[in-house]
């Protein structure tokens, strides 16, 4: 069975995130997405929301879906949450499981600056999720190098390796981020959120101010 690693700051979680996790649970076969929180992004301004409440919106997200669950590893750990070091424990935890880790495009194009990034391929195959605004052909030398030798056109064929493949998924564009839902909500205009997220963040009184 396959384990796809959804890792990302989720902060919150938004119908982007969501309708790409539903649609990998059609294209994929046999597989259980891992929605994680990180607890300190090693690469970016620290979250508006803490670890628990970014995971509580997961779990609120995802409650009617199936195939789908929260993943609180990296909340438990220390320091900078190394997707490394994350995939490195996980391959220990599941040893009769396929890994992969889901990514968005942005995140792809800037794969050759994350941490040890050769030793996250060594444990799990990447599957890219297209994003508005991010192309492929705008790629560096070395993430164009890495897709030259590893993408792979279909997801059966991330069952014949244990790790190392890159699959880009056919899912449909959604045009949403965390920043444009946290600016929403501080204006008070509707944001692109289940309703049962946005019901806990009035609940929680969170993103209520621009800063
Ligand atoms: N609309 C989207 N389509 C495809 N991938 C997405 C989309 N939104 C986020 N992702 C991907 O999901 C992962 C987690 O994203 P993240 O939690 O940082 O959301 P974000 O919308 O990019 O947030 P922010 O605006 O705060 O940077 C990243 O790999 C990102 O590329
Ligand atoms: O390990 C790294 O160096 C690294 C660098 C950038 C991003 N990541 C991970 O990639 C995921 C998406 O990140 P983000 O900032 O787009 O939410 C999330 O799980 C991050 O921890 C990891």
């Amino acid at each position: 069975m396959l384990r796809a690693i959804f890792g990302g700051t989720f902060d919150p979680i938004h119908c982007g995130h969501l309708n790409a996790a539903k649609a990998l649970v059609e294209e994929l076969n046999y597989v259980t997405i891992h929605l994680m929180p990180n607890a300190v992004p090693p690469h970016r301004p620290q979250p508006r929301a803490n670890g628990a409440h970014r995971l509580a919106m997961i779990e609120c997200a995802i409650r009617s879906h199936a195939h789908m669950c929260a993943e609180p590893f990296e909340l438990n750990q220390d320091g900078p949450s190394y997707t490394a070091k994350t995939l490195a424990a996980m391959r220990e935890h599941y040893p009769n499981d396929t890994l992969a880790f889901i990514m968005g495009m942005d995140s792809l194009l800037t794969f050759d600056q994350w941490f040890d990034w050769q030793s996250i391929l060594a444990c799990a195959h990447l599957v890219v999720l297209p994003r508005p605004g991010y192309q492929l052909r705008t790629a560096n030398s070395t993430v164009t190098q890495l897709l030259h030798d590893r993408q792979v056109s279909s997801p059966d064929e991330l069952y014949q390796d244990s790790s190392g493949r890159i699959y880009i998924a056919n899912t449909t564009l959604t045009d949403v981020s965390s920043t444009a839902v946290r600016d929403a909500l501080a204006s008070g205009d509707s944001a692109e959120i289940p309703s049962q997220v946005m019901t806990y963040i009035r609940h929680h009184g969170l993103y209520s101010s621009p800063l």
